[in-house]
């Protein structure tokens, strides 16, 4: 494998949850050091799409290809895998009982052999790189919610994942902390060489530090191309989407998925 291989390669997948088909015929590939934004409204199956590229969520359909190997179907190697993937979920995850150095450390103690003062050096850097060093002793109640949400970053990163995913890392920050994480994401993905998938409804706030924008709704990708060319887009479903407009081709409550867009005669009535 050369690194000119993608390093998340989807061709044709489909994913179901709960009995239902939410995403259709997924194809893309993300080349390796980008940031990309994958957008969508509330519903549109974003998470979904996650899920699968962590595994979580086997494909009903299609392949599904992450740091040049298909998705292992053994457990065992799918936590491997699951190693070289930094997920930092929606919300914090921190353990409230627990330090933000001890928060970051979980996964070094979970999943490596290293001796503690190494351990404890590690967590140093990865704080030092989110800016966060003096913060190491203090407990998750005693950060903003900006900081609480570097730590999180932090610990998904202390295991020097080569790629990193971001479900909705803007979730109830206000516009400055949030201008700070996705200047974080972006700086750490160029000065440690990772790919990032920032998966988020926030269009505005992300596009800026995106090299690339996927767009989903109704079931399938609907844009997929340049931060300028989505802002450019003609289609009514991106333009909808951009302007967060309630009428247009995306049904308001977009919770019905692909065939929300045609409600059915009962539903209409
Ligand atoms: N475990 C599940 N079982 C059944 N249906 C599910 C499950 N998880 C999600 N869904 C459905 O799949 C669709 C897509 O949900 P998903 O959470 O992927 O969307 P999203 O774009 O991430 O939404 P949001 O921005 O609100 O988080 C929704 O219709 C949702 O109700």
């Amino acid at each position: 494998m050369t690194n000119d291989n993608p390093i998340v390669r989807l061709d044709g997948v489909r994913l179901d949850r709960g009995g239902r088909t939410v995403l259709h015929d997924i194809s893309l590939e993300v080349p390796r050091g980008q940031v990309v934004a994958v957008l969508g409204p509330s519903g549109s199956g974003k998470s979904t799409l996650l899920a699968a590229l962590t595994g979580e969520l086997p494909a009903a359909a299609g392949r599904v290809e992450v740091l040049g190997q298909a998705m292992p179907e053994r457990q065992r190697e799918l936590l491997e895998l699951r190693k070289g993937i930094g997920v930092m979920l929606q919300g914090n995850g921190l353990l409230t009982d627990l330090t933000a150095a001890e928060n970051v450390a979980l996964p070094l103690r979970a999943h490596t052999p290293l001796p503690k003062p190494v351990i404890d050096r590690l967590v140093r850097m990865k704080l030092h790189a989110v800016g966060l060093r003096a913060v190491a002793d203090a407990f998750p109640r005693e950060l903003s919610g900006g900081m609480a949400r570097r730590v999180a970053l932090a610990r998904a990163l202390a295991l020097d994942p080569p790629l990193m995913i971001y479900d909705e890392p803007l979730t109830g920050l206000d516009p400055i902390a949030s201008g700070v994480v996705m200047a974080l994401v972006r700086r750490l993905n160029d000065t440690l060489g990772l790919t990032s998938i920032v998966v988020t409804h926030h269009v505005h706030e992300t596009l800026p530090v995106a090299d690339h924008a996927i767009v989903i709704a109704n079931g399938r990708i609907v844009f997929s191309g340049s931060p300028d060319a989505l802002s450019a887009s003609p289609d009514p479903l991106v333009q909808q989407f951009l302007r967060g407009d309630p009428d247009g081709p995306i049904p308001f409550d977009s919770r019905g998925g692909f065939n929300a867009a045609a409600p059915t005669a009962e539903e209409a009535a």
